[in-house]
Parts: structure tokens; sequence; C-alpha cells
């Protein structure tokens, strides 16, 4: 498929010398949900700055649809919705004069049945005579996304959507997002929540000190670099583990009640139902046993400290 942004040999000095992006290609196909993961300052705002045009790169190109962001600026921004990470709203308009006018800033023909659809689809038709500056915080991002669309962009840039949102927020922009995939949007965020990486992407690219260090598709990051964790409830709580489980590199967890076995899941070999033998033979019984796949916050934990295995996931969910 074509993708409809590719990036090639980018890279951003910004005039303090500092290196903030470091030779990233990337190409992004068109309806995908790419989540661009990192830490602070590892460059997400930057590299999608760089794309949207807002940030010249000082080597390396990016086209989006064919258009080239730099020499063919207008054509290739009016593909582009950017929702930034702060919050940037005139206080006194209302939301539907802002709105109205962003559309306006791109040259587009009034649509009211547009606006008022996007108004409606985010919830906030209700408000639509509200002056921004009365409205709660979580309603003014809300805003910031009916201006980001409201030229009918195909392609939508999150900068941290739910940084410091609610979890019902949080839960509607996921909602939202997907919606907007359905009608064929791309979309593109940044985010150093991991479960929204996980629960939304389709592929995820992590970056770290300017590098894209990798990309790759979910399911398949999660297969990979996956581990999963065996617990087993013990009958009685145990003391210590028997020697005859050292092999096997076994836990014990919650006060000597679980025994706990991490293994690779991909492995020819996971040792599961040799362990489970030997605790047999050792008369050890347990009342119930549960696998966990390692969630995408222990990947990322495990490449952002590569020298370290994977934390095990007790599958109670990310950290968000
Ligand atoms: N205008 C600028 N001038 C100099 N350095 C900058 C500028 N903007 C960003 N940086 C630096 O570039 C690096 C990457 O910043 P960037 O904002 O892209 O990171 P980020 O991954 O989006 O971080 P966060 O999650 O905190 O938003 C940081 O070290 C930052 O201090």
């Amino acid at each position: 498929m074509q993708p409809v942004i590719s990036i090639d040999g980018l890279t951003k000095t910004y005039a303090s010398g500092h290196q903030a992006l470091k030779q990233v290609d990337l190409e992004i196909s068109k309806g995908e949900i790419f989540a661009l993961l990192g830490p602070n300052g590892a460059g997400k705002t930057t590299l999608i700055s760089t794309i949207c045009g807002i940030v010249t790169p000082s080597t390396g190109t990016v086209l989006v649809d064919g258009h080239n962001i730099q020499s063919d600026y207008r054509k290739a921004r009016e593909r582009i919705g950017l929702v930034p990470q702060e919050l940037t709203t005139d206080a006194f308009e209302t939301v539907w004069a802002t709105v109205t006018f962003s559309r306006g800033l791109f040259g587009r023909a009034p649509n009211p049945a547009f606006i008022e659809q996007t108004l409606r689809d985010l919830s906030l038709w209700d408000k639509k005579d509200a002056k921004l500056m009365t409205l709660s915080g979580g309603m003014k991002r809300r805003v910031m996304i009916a201006k980001a669309l409201s030229h009918e962009p195909d392609i939508l840039f999150l900068d941290e959507p739910t940084a410091g949102v609610d979890v019902e927020l949080r839960r509607d922009m996921w909602a939202l997002v997907r919606g907007l995939r359905e009608r064929g949007v791309t979309i593109i965020l940044t985010t150093h929540y991991i479960e929204e990486a996980e629960e939304m992407a389709d592929r995820v690219g992590v970056i770290l000190n300017g590098e894209l260090i990798l990309v790759e598709d979910k399911t398949k990051l999660m297969k990979k670099l996956g581990k999963k964790t065996l617990t087993l409830n013990l009958q009685d709580p145990m003391q210590a583990v028997p020697t005859e489980l050292a092999e096997w590199k076994v836990t014990l967890k919650a006060d000597g009640n679980e025994l706990e076995y991490v293994f690779d899941a991909n492995a020819e070999r996971t040792g599961v139902p040799s362990l489970l033998r030997a605790v047999s033979d050792l008369g050890i019984g347990f009342k119930d046993l549960n696998t966990a796949q390692s969630s995408l916050e222990d990947i990322f934990v495990s490449l952002v400290h590569r020298d370290k295995p994977a934390r095990p996931s007790t599958g109670e969910g990310a950290a968000s």
C-alpha cells in the first residue's frame, strides 16, 4: 500500500546544539493508528512537529501524501490535522466560532453541517455557544480536536491526547480515535502511556534519545518480546523454594502463597510441563494456576533498559 507519510533520513539539531532527532526513517500507511512511544524528552513532539512542518528539519525529507512538507507546504499541511500538547484556545470565543474559524484558515468553504456533525461526534454540540473559558479542561481538549478536524484532514496527529485527563475522558478519546479510523483517517499519536498504545495502536514506534529504536506491529511486538508468567496459587504457603525447582528459577510471591515462573512463550520448550510435573512429584498442591502475557509496558521497560530482563506482568493492567 502507498504510504500516506514517508519520512526519510530525518534529523533535527536545535540551535542549542541538541540533536533531538537522529536519522529517522518511517513510513505510515493510510488508515493505520500509529503510536509513538517514548519517555520525556525523547523527541516525540519534535518528530511530529517536523512532519507537520512546524519545525524545520536539519536534514531529510517528509512527504505527506506525496507532497513535500517543506517545498509543497500548503498541499501537504491541508491533509493534516494537529492536536498539540498545549491547550491553546481563545478564551473569549465560542466553541462554534473557533472551530469555524479554524476551517477558514485552511481556505475551505464554510460547511456548517460538517462542523455540526464534528461537534456532535465530540459531544460538544450543547456547548456550541459556550465561551471557551467556561469549559472544563476535558471539554477544551475536545475543542482542540474539533479544530484539528474542522478542515476535514485525512491524517490526524494527537500529541499526548490524554495527558492529565481523567479515565472517563481517556476512554471517550479512544472511542473517538477508533471512530475516526473507521472513517479512513490515519492517526499518529504520541504518548508515554503504554496502556494507550496497547489499547489503540496497530503499530508502535519507540523513540529514545532522538532515535527510532523500534517500529513494530503491536501484536507482533508483544509476541516477539513478550514473556509469560505462570502463577500457581498454593494450597499451603511455602517458606522457601524447594531446591528441586531451582532449575526453573521460580520465585515465591504473596507471602509464600504463590509460586511464579517466567518463561518465553515463543520458546520451543517453555519448561511449563516439566515444572508442573516436578511440582506434582514433590506433592506441592495448588488451588489454581494462571498465565499472563507481559504488557507493552514491560516490553518498553526492557527495551529502554536493555540490559535488564522484562518484568513479568500480573495482568493487572499497565501503569498510566
Ligand atoms: N526549541 C528547542 N530548542 C532546543 N531544544 C529543544 C527545543 N525543543 C525541544 N528541545 C529538546 O529536544 C529534546 C526532545 O524534546 P521533545 O519535546 O521532542 O520530546 P518529547 O519526547 O516530546 O518529550 P515530552 O514527552 O516531555 O513531551 C528535549 O531534550 C528537549 O529539551
